[in-house]
């Protein structure tokens, strides 16, 4: 049903138990969604495209691919009122030092209004993720969807030594 938060989330859970489990990274689900219309547009995975890709990261270039535009132009042809659902909050940084998430975000022109995210990153690869507050400042709003927490680090840190 439209803005079913936990819904997405669970099911952007289980496209992150797809992801191939690794040390140096987490495994992360993501979907793009046109909040009008209350439909997918796009979902992703960790690693799922090739190369270094995150979820996020994965959503974007298919989409960017479906509308024949590059990545960084994508913004021109979402619809206005998109929304990202990430198990795990955009990175702000990355250990690889591919562009972050969410600078792939603030460069989309604003079409995507609000992410819902299940769970803040862990401090494990680089500290504090700054991310949120990049957004916010840029009108998009953030808000942690309760109730996954444990599950979504659990799959994410699948890959990691104990
Ligand atoms: N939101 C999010 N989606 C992902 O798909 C993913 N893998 C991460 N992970 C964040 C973590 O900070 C980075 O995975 C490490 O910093 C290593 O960087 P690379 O992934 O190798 O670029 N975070
Ligand atoms: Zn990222």
């Amino acid at each position: 049903q439209p803005g079913d938060h936990k819904g997405y989330l669970e099911y952007a859970l289980s496209l992150a138990e797809r992801s191939p489990p690794k040390p140096t990274n987490f495994r992360v689900g993501a979907l793009v969604v046109d909040a009008n219309t209350n439909t997918i547009l796009a979902t992703g995975f960790t690693l799922e495209l090739e190369g270094n890709t995150h979820a996020e990261q994965c959503c974007f270039i298919k989409l960017a691919n479906e509308h024949g535009v590059a990545e960084d132009e994508l913004g021109s042809v979402l619809p206005s009122n998109s929304v990202l659902y990430t198990t795990m909050e955009p990175c702000n940084k990355r250990l690889s030092g591919n562009l972050p998430c969410t600078d792939r975000i603030l460069r989309l022109g604003g079409s995507i209004k609000t992410v819902y995210v299940g769970v803040l990153e862990p401090e494990k690869f680089i500290g504090e993720n700054r991310g949120r507050k990049r957004l916010e400042e840029a009108g998009i709003e953030v808000e942690l969807v309760e109730g996954l927490q444990e599950r979504i680090l659990e799959v994410a840190t699948a890959g990691h030594q104990d």
